[in-house]
């Protein structure tokens, strides 16, 4: 049993408020696109691919209990509301790739053969389709991530540093680098998981620490200032980490403090592992200097008043840093190859 962070049935949606936790578990409703917007922006639900799944499910619950008088009259609605909640949050590319894929799926909708209620209902089914499909991808990343690891270590205890949350708490469930940690301790093979606190949201400290400890696995907190002399100390065997958009080129953006981990790896000559699924990756950019780079509020990083705060949310990991590779769905890929790699596969999104 894993930490659930969205409960879904048709017509009601609810997620699991990331801004309580560890302390207190409460679901809150999410009962149109407004809704979900806000939640989105405040990061009561966070993560680039949960991002993505609660946006649409929130318009998919906003839908339900709308009428409309012609299937055209729902695709302006649908591509009005897909262009509003991919402004919540500017980094992770999941909410825009959906957005995508969704008005041009409801396009096909409006051929004449379909009543509007019938073209509504198919259109909540697709979004509804996102949570499966997201848990079934992420169990095939752990797998490969996994085994990759698993054929550099020999007899070598097994012992992973992770990075923010990439959990059941930032996706439909079993997560994507943490999906990896998942898979090697389902497979007894797991030595130990060390994870970051990852200032100044501490996504780390507050949620990836509570996933493992809520699964019972041998997991151990660290400060982010700690991380080299861990990689100096310790026998690490691997760094994985998330993404929240990985380009043609392989650099990829993620949580701030992503960038010097691969640094210190490198030096340390610690493979360093993305974890990233195809919805994650945008390949209409050719390299991370592209990538926006969404700022937080000072309030969230100081109680101190007056005090200037720089609060860049993402870093950009250049791609000849993530020397372990891309975890996809679809294999473990060099960074080099990954275009080429997911270009195979572009027509498996809907
Ligand atoms: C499953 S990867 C999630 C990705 O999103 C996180 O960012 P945030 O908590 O601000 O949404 C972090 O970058 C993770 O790697």
């Amino acid at each position: 049993m894993t930490l659930q962070s969205i409960k879904y049935e048709r017509g009601r949606l609810q997620i699991l408020d990331q801004l309580l936790l560890p302390d207190t578990t409460r679901y809150v409703d999410v009962k149109n696109s407004e809704d979900g917007w806000q939640a989105i922006k405040k990061m009561q639900v966070r993560g680039a691919p949960a991002i993505a799944i609660v946006g649409c499910l929130s318009l998919g619950v906003e839908l339900y209990d709308k009428t409309f008088m012609s299937v055209s009259d729902m695709q302006s609605f649908v591509t009005e509301k897909l262009n509003y909640l991919v402004t919540a949050r500017p980094t992770a590319v999941n909410m825009a790739d959906a957005a995508a894929r969704f008005m041009a799926f409801s396009k096909t909708l409006a051929d004449g053969s379909l009543s509007p209620g019938d073209a509504k209902i198919r259109l909540i089914e697709e979004f509804e389709s996102m949570l499966e499909k997201d848990i079934a991808t992420n169990k095939l990343i752990g797998k490969f991530g996994g085994e990759d690891i698993l054929s550099r270590s020999g007899s070598k205890p097994i012992q992973i540093l992770t990075h923010c949350n990439t959990g059941s708490l930032a996706t439909a469930g079993y997560g994507t680098a943490l999906g990896v940690i998942r898979y090697l301790h389902e497979q007894g093979k797991l030595d130990q998981a060390f994870c970051t606190e990852t200032r100044p949201y501490n996504q780390g400290s507050r949620l990836t620490a509570y996933e493992l400890v809520y699964e019972k696995m041998n997991a151990t907190l660290i400060c982010d200032s700690m991380a080299a002399l861990l990689m100096h100390q310790k026998n690490i065997s691997a760094v994985v980490v998330g993404a929240d958009r990985v380009v043609s080129n392989g650099d990829t953006a993620n949580k701030i403090g992503t960038y010097q981990l691969a640094i210190v790896a490198k030096h340390h000559g610690v493979p360093f592992y993305v974890a990233c699924p195809l919805t994650t990756y945008d390949g209409s950019k050719k390299s991370g200097e592209e990538i926006v780079i969404e700022e937080r509020p000072a309030k969230e990083m100081t109680t101190v008043k007056g005090i200037n705060c720089w609060n860049p949310a993402f870093d950009v990991t250049p791609a000849e840093l993530i020397t372990g590779g891309i975890i996809t769905e679809y294999g473990v890929f060099p960074p080099s190859k990954l275009k080429e790699e997911l270009a195979k596969y572009q027509n498996d999104k809907l």
